[in-house]
Order: C-alpha cells, then sequence, then structure tokens
C-alpha cells in the first residue's frame, strides 16, 4: 500500500477508534435516564428516519418502550435528549412551567426556521410573536415559494450536517433563498404601507404602546417560514386522507355529502358563499377529519428539550377502545375521555394557533368538493411514509370530474 493511502485510511480510522475508547471508558453519569446516546450528532437519527419512511415510526418508538421504559434517553437530528411516552407525559409536557421545560427545536429546525422562530422562543417573547402571528392566522393566508418550502421541510428533520449534496444543505439553501425574498417583500410593503392584507404587512404594521414595531425584520423573516410550514403541509395532508378516505369509504362518504348538501340546499344560488354558521353545522365532516387525524396525525413526534410522540395515545386501547377502527362517532361526546388524549393539535400554551384556520380550510374544501364533484383514486395500492410528514409513495393520483 503507497504512503499518501495508508494516511488517508489512518486519518479515516483514528478518530473512529478514539471515539470508542471514550465512550468505552467513560462512566454514564447515574441520573440519566436509560438508553445511550449512539455516535456524536447521529445518534439514532437515521435508524429512527429510516422507521418513518416505512410508516414504522410508531413501532420504533413502542420498541424503545418496551426496552428501555416510558423515559429513555437518546440523540436525535444532532441535539441528545431525552424521549418521554405515554398520557401522563402529554399531561406534564402541555401543562409545566417553561423553567422546567424550555421551548427548544433539534438544531436542523432551528437553522432552518431560525433563531427568533416561535418554535424556539420562550416567555414573553414567546407570548409577543404567539399574538402577532394569532392576530394574522383569522383572515386567509397564502402564497408561492411552495418548491423552495417543500426542499426546506425534507431537511427539517435531518442529521445537521451541512456537506455538500446533503439533504441539510439543500435545506439551508432553500432555507437562505426564501430569506432573501422575505427580505424583499419586508422593503416593498414598508414602502407601500398597506394595511393588513397578508401576513407580511400585518405583522410590520403591529405597534406597540410606544409605537414601535412589535417584531423585528428577522422575527418577521423566521415566523413567516414557521407559518408557511406550519401551515401548508399540516392541513394539506390532512385533505389527502380526507379525498383517500371519502373515496374508499362509501358509509363515510354517505353521511358527509347529506350534511353537505342540507346546507348546500340552504343558499339561494350555487354563489352564495359559505357563512361561520354554515361551518358550525359540519359536525360531522369534523368529525371524520378528528377521527382521521386521530389514526394518522399529521405532526408525529415535537420538540421542547425532550421528544414526545404526544399521538401515540391515541392508539391506546385503554382510552380509544379497538383504536384502528375508523369511527368519527367517538368523538360525538368527548366526556369520558381524559384531557390530553387527543393530540393532534397539541395542548397547553403552545397548542396550535392555526387549528380554526385549518378548521376552515379543512371543512371549506370538502363541502365544494363533494357538492361540485365525484372522483375514483386511480391506485388501488398506496401507502405512506413520513419523510418527516406523512407522504403517499405514489402521490394520491384521481380521476375527479365535475357533478352532472
Ligand atoms: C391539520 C392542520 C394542523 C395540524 C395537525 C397542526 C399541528 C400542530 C401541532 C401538534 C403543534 C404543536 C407542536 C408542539 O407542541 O410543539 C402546532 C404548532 C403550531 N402550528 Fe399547527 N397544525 C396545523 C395547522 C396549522 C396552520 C394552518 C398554521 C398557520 C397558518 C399553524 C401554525 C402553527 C404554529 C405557528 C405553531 C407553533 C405554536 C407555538 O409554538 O406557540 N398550524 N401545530
Amino acid at each position: 500500500m503507497e504512503h499518501s493511502s495508508i494516511l488517508i485510511s489512518l486519518s479515516l480510522i483514528l478518530p473512529l477508534i478514539i471515539f470508542l475508547l471514550i465512550t468505552k471508558t467513560k462512566k454514564s453519569p447515574k441520573n440519566l435516564p436509560p438508553g445511550s446516546f449512539g455516535i456524536p450528532i447521529i445518534g439514532q437519527s437515521l435508524d429512527l428516519l429510516r422507521a418513518m419512511r416505512a410508516n414504522k415510526g410508531e413501532d420504533w418508538l413502542q420498541d424503545r418502550v418496551r426496552k428501555h421504559g416510558p423515559i429513555s434517553r437518546l440523540n436525535l437530528f444532532g441535539t441528545p435528549t431525552v424521549f418521554l411516552h405515554g398520557h401522563a407525559a402529554n399531561k406534564f409536557i402541555y401543562t409545566c412551567s417553561e423553567k422546567i421545560l424550555a421551548n427548544q427545536q433539534p438544531s436542523s429546525i432551528r437553522r432552518l426556521c431560525g433563531e427568533r422562530s416561535i418554535m424556539e422562543l420562550n416567555g414573553e417573547d414567546h407570548k409577543r410573536v404567539r399574538g402577532a402571528l394569532m392576530s394574522f392566522l383569522k383572515p386567509e393566508a397564502r402564497d408561492t415559494l411552495v418548491k423552495l418550502f417543500e426542499h426546506l421541510v425534507e431537511g427539517a428533520l435531518a442529521v445537521p450536517i451541512n456537506l455538500p449534496f446533503t439533504r441539510f444543505n439543500k435545506s439551508l439553501h432553500a432555507r437562505s433563498k426564501i430569506r432573501d425574498i422575505i427580505l424583499e417583500l419586508i422593503q416593498e410593503k414598508k414602502q407601500q404601507l398597506k394595511q393588513n392584507q397578508d401576513l407580511i404587512s400585518t405583522l410590520l404594521n403591529m405597534r406597540d404602546v410606544t409605537n414601535s414595531p412589535i417584531l423585528s425584520d428577522e422575527e418577521i423573516v423566521d415566523n413567516t417560514i414557521v407559518a408557511m410550514i406550519a401551515g401548508h403541509d399540516t392541513t394539506s395532508i390532512l385533505l389527502t386522507f380526507l379525498i383517500k378516505l371519502l373515496a374508499e369509504n362509501s358509509e363515510v362518504y354517505k353521511n358527509v355529502l347529506y350534511e353537505q348538501e342540507e346546507i348546500a340546499r340552504g343558499k339561494t344560488s350555487s354563489n352564495e358563499l359559505l357563512t361561520w354558521e354554515d361551518l358550525g353545522k359540519m359536525k360531522y365532516t369534523w368529525r371524520m377529519a378528528t377521527e382521521s387525524m386521530r389514526i394518522n396525525p399529521p405532526v408525529f413526534c415535537s420538540f421542547r428539550k425532550v421528544i414526545w410522540a404526544g399521538c401515540m395515545t391515541h392508539m391506546d386501547e385503554s382510552i380509544y377502545p379497538d383504536p384502528s377502527r375508523f369511527d368519527p362517532s367517538r368523538f360525538e361526546n368527548q366526556g369520558g375521555t381524559p384531557p390530553y388524549s387527543f393530540v393532534a393539535f397539541g395542548g397547553g400554551p403552545r397548542m396550535c394557533p392555526g387549528y380554526e384556520f385549518a378548521r376552515i380550510e379543512t371543512l371549506t374544501l370538502i363541502h365544494y368538493l363533494v357538492t361540485g364533484f365525484q372522483w375514483k383514486l386511480s391506485l388501488q395500492d398506496n401507502f405512506f411514509g413520513r419523510d418527516p410528514m406523512p407522504v403517499f409513495k405514489h402521490g394520491l393520483p384521481i380521476r375527479i370530474e365535475l357533478k352532472k
């Protein structure tokens, strides 16, 4: 072997030997939960991501619970962390003070969404930004930039190694382009001084008692990115599941159609828009959407300083008997269900501020879809994996036509 190749081999193997020696000789402190942190930075990330892409994320976490119990340590997406499981964990996380469990995302999400995004902030800063976002989330929001956001989301749960051709590197590039576009929009909107037409002008126009802007430009950039990610993929994946469900389950379709046609019949013309009152009448349709999110929650796991998959309570037999059965009537009377059992939108002070917005989008789309169109799935065998959001392997091709 040539000298140069020996040197290259040594430089690759030596760090690994040193790492193994260190981890062998270093005793883990007694008060850490069971488990291990694995290889630095990578830890168990690749294992979990592989399981999620095969839609086996829940099984992977269940195995962990069987092996180490409901609390264990691991290393995910560049951050040594603690995994918590179960209904008691949901209750603890959603109700405990931020002094005990401050919000902190894995470093991949932090670097893609920004240091000043709502998901990183705590205390008064969190309240200020959340208030600003919530005051916008009443009217409608949407924009272009879809492709860049797709790239950005792909790297949200990834090992945060920024080397050329890695997913994370592609996502960071997408973030930097999105940041430039949003900064340019901020400058444009500052000159136009238009009132609350969209998310950015709403955030720009917000003033405190001294008439100073409530959010800095960087905070507007980071939180526009979060609102786009949190608001786009979540609702669109819910709608994808519902379109599939309605095509496959004739009983559910019949009930939804009956409810929506009743509402359409109450209109004097087909151009008359839906009202708040109409949305309130769509009780069965929302129960169907809720049951769909119970079985297939769009958001699989969340992070504070710990990671937990709160939605695993959705499959707890003692809370939801025969949990794999699709049954919207479970949500008719919620009296007997313990709090923090259905957590598709999270809970506590960090519960999804887009809940109402997502409900309006979903109910409105389903109304116009079932009353105006009929459709069939083009593919029968189609399964989904999480990447990190649920994605159907072949998309969801459908044959759709106007109702006669
Ligand atoms: C079906 C639709 C949706 C689902 C299932 C969903 C789910 C969630 C969940 C589980 C959380 C809490 C995560 C945690 O506890 O760490 C959350 C937070 C959040 N969601 Fe949603 N969401 C949806 C739609 C939306 C929409 C439409 C928007 C905005 C346009 C939005 C904006 C946000 C924001 C900004 C946060 C962070 C809140 C904070 O940290 O205080 N979401 N969402």
